[in-house]
């Protein structure tokens, strides 16, 4: 076999390489102008040039609006009807909102797939349809650190606040009155405080309470035991925590397992005289059982800052009952918290309408920083191959089943494949379709479209340096317009590598070939014969289009051969005609990458 590799200068001399594979291989490398500026776009579609527009619902802090005014038009408007909100979402590419603005299903269905993010300033997402954000490609990022401290302590004030009855005192003493005796408190010190939910707050809570002499446990299924314990905290089953709490703090997400945790049943368990604080969610409460127990005596005190519906209706028990402090949801509300939220969640939407992974990203898988710096260039490879493998698909054949195979010298555990899996999808799908497709609805896309796509990982010998050593997609159950695509065992089959950083197609079917991913793709097999690179590159040179790498995957001299063709400007329908009646070619395909 020979290999022959044009020098980087526009020379007709040829050097000879060495031999490579079983299959003969020889690769032809023009030299050709890299776009490197074209970035990797996992989430967002937002035209290179064109300025985003972020719609900034609700009150963000000046240091997040300079951020991104940096960046994107930012239009500023709060108050907005849902109706308002759909109307002005279809020309927004990002939406940041907090607590206050409910990012429904008709929000992402008004926006007619151009909203890619939204940011929420601040932890809870209960307020923003998932499902629906994620059904449309829409990334949810949140800023769940800024407002931990400010949340807790909110949590410790309301805890003090309603064991010495401050504000129902101070109203008192405003309105003329000095009731000393009315407004006997109970201590802290010495009694039981049960964390519900050992996460930020929740243990920002404990902390504060043991320095205020309480005896702290937590319930929570999910945290470790030794976090737990290196604050001299216990962690304990929920009907313990009921049974023995003094005080109640609820510091849980709000989800369909927790929603109305505490409820009449519950209520029933806990220790009577107890005191519940809520700065959690108002949903994790049945108001209307609480306002019972408020009554039956089991409760005696709560302090609360959230409520099921907000604000809480005129009308409502908990807020006009005497025994129960209250707050406008105010645990997120302090100048230094709403700064840094207001920063945290600048960085995260300017990031992912860069098109950079997020790493609060709520609806997609989060890659550090250096995987994903490593991956890039596989990332690239996984969407081309993807691309190549359905176009070589003859029309009729329904996509059904695909296999991903990875080659790599690294342990499973060292490779994460959910980004190379979606941009496989995407590279599937994007050229059969008008759905767009990205990190975050890649997996529900191929399933909606009953596209079952299995992975396997073959643990390859040598040095784990590189991530992946090849990757391979295999559609089943398919013909193809370019018959040598089809591999021995029936499917069409693609297999790439990354070679300096570029990617490469190395095999088509059970040719092998190597051909930079760039640009375009022209496939032909011919009668392996001299003079057949020179022919069609002649046909592409009189139609003035740059061919960027060419290469023959052979299966022995003078046998059949695949060439592949890289090209920088699509041929014209003629050029490939003229390509189509040489001869010695018996079939060709012309790809876009
Ligand atoms: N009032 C406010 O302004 C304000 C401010 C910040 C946070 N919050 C709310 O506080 C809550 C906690 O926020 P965080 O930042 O600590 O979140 P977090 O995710 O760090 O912690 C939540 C914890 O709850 C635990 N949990 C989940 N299900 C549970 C269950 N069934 N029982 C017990 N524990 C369970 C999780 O394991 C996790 O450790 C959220 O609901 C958030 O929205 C409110
Ligand atoms: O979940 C949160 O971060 C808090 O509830 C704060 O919400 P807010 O930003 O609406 O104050």
């Amino acid at each position: 076999m020979a290999a022959y590799a044009k020098p980087p200068t526009a020379s007709l001399s040829w050097t000879k390489l060495l031999p490579s594979s079983p299959f003969a291989t020889a690769l032809v490398s023009f030299p050709r102008r890299r776009n490197r500026s074209a970035k990797t776009v996992f989430v967002v579609a937002v035209s290179s040039g064109a300025k985003p527009t972020v719609l900034v619902a609700e009150k963000l802090g000046e240091a997040g609006i300079s951020l991104l005014k940096e960046f994107a038009n930012v239009d500023c408007s709060y108050n907005l009807t849902p109706e308002e909100l759909c109307t002005k979402i279809s020309l927004c590419d990002a939406l940041i909102v907090r607590s206050g603005t409910k990012v429904t299903r008709d929000v992402f269905e008004a926006s007619s797939g151009r909203l890619k993010v939204v940011g929420r300033a601040g932890v809870g997402i209960d307020n923003v349809d998932l499902a629906a954000a994620t059904e449309h490609g829409c990334l949810v990022v949140n800023a769940p650190t800024a407002n931990t401290i400010a949340a807790a302590e909110h949590g410790i004030a309301l805890l003090a606040a309603m064991a010495r009855n401050i504000s129902q005192a101070s109203a008192s003493v405003k309105a003329g009155q000095w009731l000393r005796n009315k407004y006997v408190g109970v201590s802290l010190v010495g009694k039981t405080l049960a964390v519900m939910g050992f996460g930020k707050v929740g243990s920002e809570v404990a902390r504060r309470a043991k320095g205020l002499g309480m005896h702290v446990i937590a319930h929570d299924p999910y945290a470790p035991a030794d976090r737990a314990r290196a604050i001299g905290v216990e962690l304990v089953s929920f009907d313990e925590a009921l049974a023995t709490a003094d005080f109640i703090s609820l510091h849980m997400p709000l989800t369909a397992s927790t929603s109305k945790v505490l409820n009449d049943e519950t209520f029933a368990k806990m220790k009577k005289g107890v005191r519940i604080v809520n700065v959690a969610r108002g949903g994790v409460i049945d108001e209307e059982a609480l306002v019972k127990a408020l009554d039956a005596g089991i409760v005696a005190q709560a302090a609360l800052d959230v409520f099921t519906v907000e604000p809480p209706p005129a009308d409502s028990k908990l807020v006009s009952d005497e025994r129960v402090t209250v707050t406008p949801h105010l645990g997120a509300s302090t100048m230094e918290a709403q700064e840094g939220v207001a920063i945290e969640i600048a960085e995260a939407v300017v990031g992912a309408l860069r098109g950079e992974l997020a790493a609060t990203a709520v609806n997609a898988p989060m890659v550090p920083a250096e995987v994903l710096t490593e991956l890039k260039p596989f990332v690239e490879l996984a969407e081309k191959l993807g691309r190549l493998a359905v176009q070589l698909i003859a029309g009729g054949s329904g996509v059904k089943s695909v296999k991903v195979t990875y080659g790599s010298a690294r342990a499973p555990d060292d490779l994460d494949t959910r980004l190379l899996r979606a941009m496989i999808t995407k590279g599937l799908i994007e050229p059969i379709s008008s759905v767009f497709v990205n990190l975050v609805n890649a997996d529900f896309t191929a399933k909606q479209r009953g596209l079952r796509i299995s992975e396997e990982r073959i643990l390859l010998d040598g040095s784990p340096e590189s991530p992946l050593e090849f990757v391979q997609v295999q559609i089943a159950n398919v013909e193809s317009k370019f018959a040598s695509a089809i591999s021995e065992s029936g499917e069409v089959k693609v297999e790439g590598k990354v070679k300096d950083g570029v990617p490469h197609l190395t095999k088509v079917g059970s040719f092998e070939v190597d051909v930079s991913l760039e640009g375009s793709l022209i496939l032909c097999r011919q009668v392996d014969q001299p003079g057949m690179i020179g022919k069609v590159g002649s046909v592409l040179g009189e139609e003035n289009v740059n061919v960027s790498f060419m290469s023959v995957g052979r299966i022995a001299p003078r046998k059949q051969a695949v060439m592949a063709i890289g090209v920088d400007e699509p041929p014209s329908k003629d050029a490939l005609k003229k390509i189509g009646e040489i001869p010695a070619i018996e079939e060709f395909v012309y790809l876009k990458l």
